[in-house]
């Protein structure tokens, strides 16, 4: 199933479960703005190049859209626009007063070199740029895009509004960007586990881990579970796997990639059997594998509460950059932990509520709040 079908499946399920006015269903079902561009950048050796970007805005009942922006071959219309209704749902678990929105070029950024990963970046901020905004919509980095990207954006939509640092997230430090942000999406995968861990009698420490995607977020989350003194048996990214059951030195292995690119060797990991799945990365789990999976008992921590600490550090860089004042990263970590947890509690009350599982518990949390949002706005024109 699509990521579109997919996601507007659970939003539909968890309106049922609310039992959600149809009319306010069907406007939160449609995305507020899609943008289509054409980027056309020459590239190192003089021939020009074309690639598409998208950016959806899906809804601002509850604040600026924000969402981060994917540099994947595998980027399609469809999957942004499921990406910007999870980013409405994710900013509403996690109580910021943001809605939802997500970009992308389809493109292998890989294969393009810096100077021409700024060209492109520049060439898609100048056709965005009247439609992004501190107070509309938030950009900040995904797959395939980091601080520096979030550095041409911001540096190029400044030539056309004048500075402004708060227009994205994830920037460098040194132009802004938050103390903790490169490192939220993992840490607050983190404090997911403990929480739902907590709820079991079990905690991280003594405990095996398998993590799927060693990025950002993935890399980040087997340090902090690793120095946590959990397990990690099995690693995996796009150029393959490595497994030890006797737990990987995630150090050593931080700068192997680093060193390399690429993980050690190449193994299936598939064997793995998982107790706990905690879903860092957007959109990973089909429905059907959904129902199956809870059939067999296995706890899912969804997308939408698990992997929602980038976003809420996104928040406190904005913050910052809005007050003009920047916090020390132990208060940017306390904070975080803070919202994770109140977020895993607020979700359990749906679940006890409406006798559901955790993804529905944390799509009705979300769901609620925007759709109380949208009719305390009223529908006046
Ligand atoms: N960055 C953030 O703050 C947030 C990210 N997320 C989500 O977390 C996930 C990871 O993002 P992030 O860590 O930032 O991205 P990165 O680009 O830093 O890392 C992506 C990881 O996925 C691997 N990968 C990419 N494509 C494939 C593929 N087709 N098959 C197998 N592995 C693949 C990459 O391998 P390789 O390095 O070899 O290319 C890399 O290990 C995404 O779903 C993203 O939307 C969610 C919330 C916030
Ligand atoms: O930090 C942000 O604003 C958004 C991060 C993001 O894209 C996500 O949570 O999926």
């Amino acid at each position: 199933m699509n990521a579109l079908a997919a996601t507007n499946r659970n939003f539909r399920q968890a309106a049922r479960i609310l039992g959600l006015d149809s009319k306010i269903e069907k406007s939160l079902l449609i995305p507020f703005r899609e943008i289509k561009v054409e980027c056309t950048i020459p590239k190192d050796d003089g021939t020009l190049v074309s690639y598409v970007g998208f950016r959806v805005q899906h809804d601002n009942s509850r604040g600026p859209m924000k969402g981060g922006i994917r540099y994947h071959p595998e980027v399609d219309p469809d999957e942004v626009n499921a990406l910007a209704q999870l980013m409405t749902w994710k900013t509403a678990v996690a109580d910021i007063p943001y809605g939802g929105a997500k970009g992308g070029i389809g493109c292998t950024p890989k294969e393009l070199s810096t100077s021409e990963l700024e060209r492109l970046t520049r060439v898609f901020t100048q056709k965005i740029h009247d439609l992004i905004g501190v107070n509309t919509d938030v950009p900040a980095p995904d797959m395939g895009t980091n601080a520096q990207t979030m550095a041409w954006i911001l540096d190029e939509y400044s030539k056309f509004h004048g500075y402004s640092p708060a227009v994205v997230t994830g920037k460098p430090i040194d132009l802004g960007g938050s103390l903790g942000r490169e490192a939220a999406t993992g840490r607050g995968v983190v404090y997911a586990t403990e929480a739902v861990l907590a709820e079991h009698g079990k905690s991280i420490k003594g405990l095996t881990f398998a993590i799927q995607g060693f990025g950002n977020v993935g890399s980040w989350a087997a340090k902090i579970i690793h120095e946590r003194g959990g397990k990690v048996v099995a690693v995996s990214d796009i150029t393959g796997a490595v497994k030890n059951p006797n737990g990987i030195d995630i150090p050593a292995l931080l700068q192997h990639k680093d060193a390399t690119g690429k993980l050690a060797d190449r193994e299936n990991a598939e064997s793995v059997r998982a107790k706990f799945i905690i879903e860092a990365a957007n959109h990973p789990t089909d429905p059907d594998a959904d129902e199956i999976l809870f059939k067999k008992g296995v706890v899912i921590l969804p997308d939408i509460y698990a992997n929602a600490g980038g976003v809420t550090v996104s928040y406190f860089e904005w913050v910052q950059n809005i007050q003009g004042f920047m916090w020390e990263e132990e208060k940017v970590n306390h904070e975080l932990k803070r919202y994770m947890t109140k977020a895993f509690h607020n979700i359990k009350s749906m679940c006890k509520s409406h006798n559901c599982n955790l993804r529905m518990g944390a799509f009705t949390l979300g769901v609620n709040r925007v759709a109380r949002a949208t009719s305390l706005r009223g529908w006046e024109a």
